[in-house]
């Protein structure tokens, strides 16, 4: 893909994620690898009005090269990318279900959300919350890195999900079925519930290893 696709993608998917309402006003970025650093989406930008040329460019180091300044959690995006050597996209919504269940008392620190389906198994798999900062703070790169060795997919708490993929499509699949997940998690609360069992979930990953 050339780098003129890859803006036009960005720009394309950003506008489509936040017209469907999966994020909200100048909230959540995206990025995407390059074969010399990285595009990202300015600070301050609404996903649903970008312009593909003003998009931060990035080179190999993480610094900026042209562009508007970038996404003030470029430093979480290249920790994502540092961790996962196929990471070739990483997306972070405010996606209204996920941000909710971000900030139910009591949930599994270590895996989220029960294996309600097969999908969700196949693009998400276990998902880790990563403990409140604010945004942009340091720390929140730090925390970010360390589980990312492990998961593509994390829920920052008390603010919503960060997810890798090997490309822009996959990254923007993945969240969408957090999202998603998240919301028949609260639709299902209260009404006796069959999850996936230890085996389907162990047949789903033969069948569909994670990336
Ligand atoms: O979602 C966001 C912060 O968590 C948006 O910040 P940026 O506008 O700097 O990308
Ligand atoms: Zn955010």
């Amino acid at each position: 893909m050339s780098e003129a696709q890859a803006r036009e993608l960005i720009c394309e998917m950003g506008r489509s994620m936040f017209e469907r309402r999966l994020t909200f006003g100048s909230s959540g970025n995206i990025s995407l690898r390059t074969d010399d650093g990285w595009l990202m989406t300015p600070t301050g930008s609404s996903l649903g009005r970008l312009d593909p040329a003003r998009l931060s460019k990035l080179d190999d180091t993480g610094r900026l090269v042209s562009g508007d300044a970038p996404t003030k959690e470029s430093f979480l995006h290249l920790a994502m990318y540092r961790e996962r050597a196929k990471a070739g996209a990483v997306v972070h919504l405010h996606s209204t279900h996920s941000v909710a269940v971000s900030c139910l008392d009591g949930i599994d620190h270590e895996d989220v959300l029960p294996p309600i389906t097969a999908y969700y198994v196949m693009r998400v798999g276990k998902l880790p919350l990563i403990p409140y900062y604010a945004p942009g703070d340091k720390a929140l790169g730090e925390a970010v890195g360390r589980a990312a060795a492990r998961h593509n997919a994390m829920l920052l708490a008390n603010h919503g999900p960060v997810v890798a993929g090997t490309s822009l499509s996959a990254a923007v699949d993945a969240i969408e079925e957090l999202e998603e997940t998240a919301r028949l998690y609260l639709l299902l609360h209260g009404r006796p519930t069959r999850y996936l069992t230890p085996e389907q979930v162990e047949d789903l990953k033969r069948r569909f290893p994670p990336q």
